[in-house]
């Protein structure tokens, strides 16, 4: 023990408490903690090395294959080289002259050491994702984790470029070094500017590697690609084929200056033909499988462009045709990949060319036609855990420049009908919470996920020019796209779009995700249909073309979550010209509540729609019910019957309406402050019997259904709602009129969530919210 009584350097209860709550904490990962609990963790994470190797070579395994896939698309000229070894840059020897050297254990939490320095050795591997990260240990073995904000490894940086300029065995000192508790809840030395960690001896020197692969055939190159296909190794795949193809290229254009073979030539074992020039065969099914590396790592676009160059050399590769059909399946060209599959049936008529070709076409008529048959997912028997692919569609929209709400809007073009389907999308990437905790106790999303949800999207913007152009055109928190209307088109299936050169530095992602990342919203279709409340699946993803939405409390679209796939629904009629618009947060809350929801959740607005400022006009009469509700709300006890606050909360419903009758508003105004309310109206019917005589006063349940769904059409919460009074209805055997009322009732609300059914359909989905509150 430190004479400070803080657990240090490995010792007995360090490792302890490590091994009781695993090392969660130090990357964000909140387990419930006492104040106590958590300083001691966090003391003891930031000195006990092996703890600290665990935890971060296990981030670092997560990300390992993102980046080595990054690393290579960045690194392309290096790989096509060959060598891929580049020169380390120079030592940066700085003199740290006059400051007095401090150990690890005598800094404390939140102060900076001026005129110190921390002498140190970095002890992992150094990757990059929004600060670089690594491990350093003081010359008496404690050892901490390391932020750097080097503003010299900007966005196109990699785990490559951060590792060379702060090598693993590097000696460092740290000057005013400075431990700081970060957003994410763990603690690190942080280091905010590059001159402040002083490289001063890099332990490993560098060494010229010379290319073992130098002089070796290109039939054993393609050989070695291939061995390392079959291990999954697919970026090492991609360099030997890379190889082969450069080596058959070179040998070739020697052998016949200034020409290229392109006739199939005959291959000998060594992979050239008897006048000893390399095959067009070798070279052909180079290429053809570096495609299927490239599909591997999600890089369509270069699989396409690989297995074009394979049917080039030879048109009839049935290989080579069926992986330019999944490239082109997979960048949304549905239309020329079943093409595609119709021409390799004609060469096999196999059985995963014919589901090939299937999928191709049924994606094809979902992105013309807009029809999709999610009921059968939902409802039916469906044998697959994942749910089935469905491919983008752009319904009756278009993205309009408009005042304020950050200058873009998705409008419709048309009148629209409730449950229409106004455009699916496929996330460009999604994180999943899995057991994580998607708020940190501060109410922010958790910064973690948002990390991952950034650096997914770094990865992907590099595979393909649609998903950069779509990410380019998004607004982030200084630049909205621009303030420009892109096209349609980019978001289309089955259409062109230019290439790009342009670049999205990681600074720009993450604004984009913190204004347009959408998360657990209870709208995921399964979940739903299986009764579950919300929160339910817990992810964080990014949309493209509803990204475009604004948000308003009282909005006139759903969005259920299908898999990845987004679903927009018209969840009220929709006029021609009209703006299409999504709840953000729940709305089933009252104003301020909502707005503090928008500002937890890092929206920077202050929403101003009609329901804001019908309420804001009513904040005088409705200033206490709103105190009162707000103490109450959050306790266990509020929604318990037959506990005090209880009955608290059923009492403000009724003063509510009291109020409501007094002040002299319209129905429709009513509703939208019961909708506010929701939750002190269901307690109220939790309290039935203790009301007595006063529960009269309270509206009828289906008035408050109908409060829901003027103010928030298609909320979750009213289905369930919905479905429980139809099933009490029919379990009191109410007459056939008050069943079928609560019937249509609860099939509206499914049509608004789940579009446009057959009433067959929609009266299955009702049953299947086959809920139980406790009322
Ligand atoms: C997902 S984007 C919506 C599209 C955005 N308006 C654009 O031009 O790209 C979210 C951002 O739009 C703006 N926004 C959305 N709803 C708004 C509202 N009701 N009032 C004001 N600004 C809003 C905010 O700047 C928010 O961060």
């Amino acid at each position: 023990m430190h004479k400070s009584g803080v657990p240090t350097v490995g010792t007995e209860l360090g490792r302890e408490i490590l091994m009781q709550l695993g090392t969660l904490q130090l990357y964000g990962m909140d387990p419930q903690l006492t104040p106590m609990e958590r300083g001691l963790v966090k003391y003891s994470l930031l000195m006990d090395k092996s703890g600290l190797m665990d935890a971060h070579m296990r981030f670092m395994k997560q990300f390992g294959e993102l980046e080595r896939d990054w690393q290579l698309t960045k690194d392309a000229a290096a790989v096509s080289k060959g060598s891929g070894v580049e020169a380390r840059p120079p030592v940066r020897k700085k003199a740290v002259e006059g400051m007095r050297a401090i150990r690890l254990v005598e800094l404390k939490v939140g102060k900076r050491n001026h005129g110190r320095v921390l002498y140190a050795t970095i002890c992992a591997d150094t990757f990059f994702l929004s600060l670089i990260q690594t491990l350093v240990e003081d010359d008496e073995g404690h050892a901490a984790r390391v932020m750097i904000d080097d503003a010299t490894l900007d966005g196109s940086a990699s785990w490559a470029k951060a590792q060379r300029r702060y090598p693993k065995g590097a000696k460092v000192a740290i000057k005013a070094p400075f431990l700081s508790d970060l957003p994410d809840e763990s603690i690190a030395l942080y280091v905010n500017s590059e001159e402040d960690l002083v490289v001063l001896s890099d332990s490993s020197p560098y060494v010229a590697e010379v290319d073992p692969w130098e002089g070796v055939d290109v039939a054993s190159l393609r050989a070695e690609g291939n061995r390392l296909f079959s291990k999954g190794d697919w970026p090492g795949a991609i360099e030997f084929y890379t190889k082969c193809i450069q080596k058959a290229t070179s040998s070739n254009q020697r052998k016949i200056p200034g020409s290229k073979n392109k006739k199939r030539g005959h291959s000998e074992s060594n992979g050239l033909t008897s006048n000893g020039k390399v095959s067009t065969e070798t070279v052909m099914l180079a290429y053809s499988n570096r495609a299927a590396a490239w599909m591997k790592l999600s890089h369509y676009e270069r699989a396409l462009a690989d297995a074009g160059e394979a049917l080039h050399l030879d048109p009839q590769h049935l290989k080579s045709i069926y992986r330019k059909g999944c490239a082109l399946h997979q960048m949304q060209q549905f239309e020329q990949a079943r093409d595609c599959f119709a021409m390799a049936l004609e060469h096999a008529p196999e059985k995963e060319i014919k589901l090939a070709h299937e999928r191709s076409s049924v994606c094809d008529q979902q992105s013309r036609l807009g029809v999709y048959d999610i009921h059968k997912y939902l409802l039916d028997d469906y044998d697959g855990s994942t749910p089935p692919e469905y491919s983008d569609y752009v319904g009756p929209v278009e993205i309009k420049l408009m005042e304020g709400k950050g200058k873009r809007g998705l409008f419709v073009t048309r009148d629209v009908e409730v449950g229409e389907l106004l455009l699916v999308s496929n996330a460009l990437a999604v994180v999943h919470a899995e057991g994580r905790r998607m708020f940190t106790s501060s109410g922010r999303s958790n910064a973690t996920l948002r990390d991952e949800l950034v650096f997914k999207l770094s990865n992907l913007v590099l595979k393909s020019s649609k998903w950069l152009q779509q990410m380019c055109n998004l607004a982030d928190c200084d630049c909205h796209g621009n303030g420009k209307v892109p096209s349609l088109e980019l978001f289309r299936p089955n259409s062109k779009w230019n290439s790009s050169k342009d670049d999205v530095p990681l600074a720009r992602i993450k604004g984009v995700v913190l204004q347009n990342a959408l998360g657990e919203s209870g709208s995921c279709a399964r979940a739903l249909v299986a009764g579950q409340q919300p929160p339910m699946r817990q992810f964080l993803g990014l949309w493209p073309l509803p990204s475009f939405i604004n948000h308003s409390c009282a909005s006139n679209s759903f969005r259920l979550h299908v898999g990845d796939t987004l679903f927009l629904h018209a969840s009220r009629p929709i006029e021609a010209g009209e703006e299409v618009t999504l709840a953000y947060v729940n709305t089933l809350l009252p104003r301020q509540m909502r707005h503090d929801l928008l500002d937890k959740d890092s929206w920077e607005f202050k929403c101003n729609c009609s329901r804001c400022e019908l309420e804001t006009n009513l904040c005088a009469p409705l200033k206490q019910v709103s105190r009162r509700f707000q103490s109450l709300w959050g306790y266990k006890e509020s929604v318990t019957p037959g506990q005090a606050e209880s009955f608290k909360m059923a009492k403000l419903a009724l003063n509510l309406e009291h109020i409501l009758k007094n002040v002299g508003l319209y129905l429709y105004e009513i509703q939208l402050i019961r909708a506010s309310f929701f939750i002190m109206y269901w307690i109220g019917y939790l309290n039935l019997d203790r009301l007595g005589d006063l529960a009269k006063r309270l509206p009828l349940p289906e008035n408050l259904i109908d409060a829901m769904t003027t103010a928030t059409p298609g909320d979750p919460m009213s289905l369930f709602f919905a479905g429980f009074w139809l099933k009490k209805f029919q379990e009191q055997g109410a007459n056939g009129a008050v069943i079928d009322d609560a019937q249509k009732r609860a099939m509206h609300i499914c049509r608004c969530i789940y579009g446009k059914q057959k009433s067959e359909v929609l009266k299955r989905l009702v049953k299947a919210h086959d809920v139980t509150i406790n009322v």
